[in-house]
């Protein structure tokens, strides 16, 4: 890295201090940076590949939540980022303090990040989702605001389905009832409303990654499986799609919800499913809190109706780990504590070493990708834009990220600005009201970045934009 005195510019006096290339990433507020070339990730091993950073590495900022797992920490900071690593979740006013001069943030399940975080967090450019979920992030406004969301789409879905088929046997043999009694001393040996599974019938309601491997595990242990889906899928062995949730509900012994949290998924499970599923039946929940009527479940359990339940999400839930789980964050907690065969867990369905190693490099790998590059393959909000590698033969060649909205006329008012120079190649594609374009364009001087970024500022259409080189 060439040493020089770092400029934090804003846009009307940059000023650099060594010749050698330095990259600009004039987002929103702009830090003139000198370029390292190293081969960080996605780039190409061996060959000249000249790793884009758009900022001095050490400048850019990243703040990690929940214990993101250290596979990921090592990656981020093996680009020479600045690593903060919590273990735990922040409220949205701890957010807002904290968010100011982030560059990149990553986060689980419980951090909310809503407009009013994002609207603080005048350096981000990106956030990570270190899980599957990513309800909780303001997709929209993260869009609006050219911030690109990533996650893993599927690497803990396997740590899903079998904690799922262990409840699945646990309810079925009433264990944590029988282990909590010899816990206590108590010796209870029955085995009246103790079933095998072979041969009983798995009802799943979301076919999607967790479904489909939880279909595959079933059928192995001889159960017979049902699914239901919003969408028409490929059954995986031998299992049915049925045509409504209530047919579902009526041929299940074992119902077992992995949908996302959205507004038609919202209480999917209540009062009403509740009462249509069979007599002495078994309701799972491992997707997200908001999906089952809690309370409903209570009164169906005391009633008999559900023989029992596993829960592994709440409405509510606990931003660290601690004595939490009460009626202070459920007004119902307690009573819940109380049911028999009721498994309850802290959110741990994807919470395995395999998963959790393999989320850490998933997610991390796509976030330095999208800060050295700018490449958005795997974003949640976003159209999916890359470009091949600029390499250290193309020593004047500069990267253009431009996020603008999806209006017409902007690509000939862009290819104006660029038009000076030689587009070597350029790729743009939008997700309705975002368009991202990437453009690599050759024989641009130092001195012409400046105005080639205010330019493109100045469009009214200027969601971001990042040059890089
Ligand atoms: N407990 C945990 O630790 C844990 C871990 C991973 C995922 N999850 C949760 O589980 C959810 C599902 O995960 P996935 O990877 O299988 O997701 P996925 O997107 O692969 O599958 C979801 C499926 O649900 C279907 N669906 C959507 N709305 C529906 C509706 N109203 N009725 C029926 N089906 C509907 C979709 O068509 C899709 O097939 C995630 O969104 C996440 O919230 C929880
Ligand atoms: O591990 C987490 O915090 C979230 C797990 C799960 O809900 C997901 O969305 O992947």
């Amino acid at each position: 890295m060439p040493s020089a005195a770092r400029d934090i510019p804003n846009s009307d006096n940059l000023s650099r201090t060594v010749s050698n290339s330095f990259n600009l990433s004039l987002s929103t507020s702009p830090v003139a940076t000198f370029n390292s070339s190293s081969s960080s990730l996605g780039g190409h091993k061996g060959t000249s590949a000249k790793q884009l950073k758009p900022f001095i590495t050490s400048d850019i900022k990243v703040l990690l939540l929940e214990n993101v797992n250290k596979t990921g920490q090592d990656i981020l900071a093996r680009q020479g980022y600045q690593v903060e690593a919590l273990k735990s979740s922040l409220s949205e006013d701890e957010l807002v303090q904290k968010i100011r001069d982030v560059h990149v943030i990553g986060i689980r399940s419980k951090t909310k990040l809503t407009s009013k975080v994002l609207h603080a967090a005048k350096n981000l450019i990106v956030i990570g989702c270190f899980c599957i979920g990513t309800n909780q992030v303001d997709l929209k406004a993260a869009a609006q605001n050219g911030i690109c969301v990533f996650n893993s789409p599927f690497s803990n879905s396997r740590s899903v389905a079998e904690l799922v088929i262990a409840e699945i046997i646990a309810l079925a043999r009433q264990l944590g009832d029988r282990s909590n009694e010899l816990h206590n001393g108590v010796w209870n040996k029955v085995s009246a409303g103790c079933w095998e599974v072979r041969g009983k019938t798995l009802g799943i309601i979301g076919y999607g990654h967790i479904g489909n491997q939880l279909s595959v595990l079933a059928e192995a242990m001889g159960m017979r499986v049902v699914f239901y889906d919003v969408v028409n899928l490929m059954s995986m062995g031998t299992a049915q799609q049925v045509n409504s949730l209530n047919a579902l509900l009526a041929g299940a012994d074992f119902v077992t919800v992995h949908v996302p949290e959205l507004p038609e998924t919202q209480n999917m499970i209540g009062k009403e499913q509740l009462e249509k599923m069979r007599q002495g039946s078994y309701l799972i929940n491992a997707s997200r809190g908001s999906v089952v009527d809690i309370p409903a479940l209570i009164e169906a359990s005391k009633s008999g109706k559900i023989a029992g339940a596993a829960l592994d999400v709440y409405p509510n839930e606990p931003g660290g780990n601690g004595n939490y789980f009460n009626n202070e964050i459920n007004s119902w907690a307690e009573d819940l504590r109380a049911l028999k065969n009721i498994i309850l867990t802290p959110h741990i369905g994807g919470s395995t070493e395999e998963a959790q190693s393999a989320i850490g490099v998933e997610v991390a790998e796509a976030l330095v990708r999208y800060v050295n590059e700018g490449a958005t393959l795997g974003a949640v909000n976003m159209p999916e834009v890359n470009l091949r590698s600029l390499t250290l033969d193309e020593p004047n060649h500069v990267r253009v990220v431009y996020i603008h909205k999806n209006v017409p006329g902007v690509l000939r008012k862009v290819n104006e600005i660029l038009g000076d120079h030689n587009v070597d190649k350029q790729m743009t594609d939008s997700r309705g009201e975002v368009a991202y374009l990437m453009a690599d364009i050759s024989n641009v001087n130092t001195s012409e970045i400046k105005d080639l970024y205010q330019s493109l500022e100045d469009l009214g259409s200027r969601i971001r934009t990042r040059v890089l080189y």
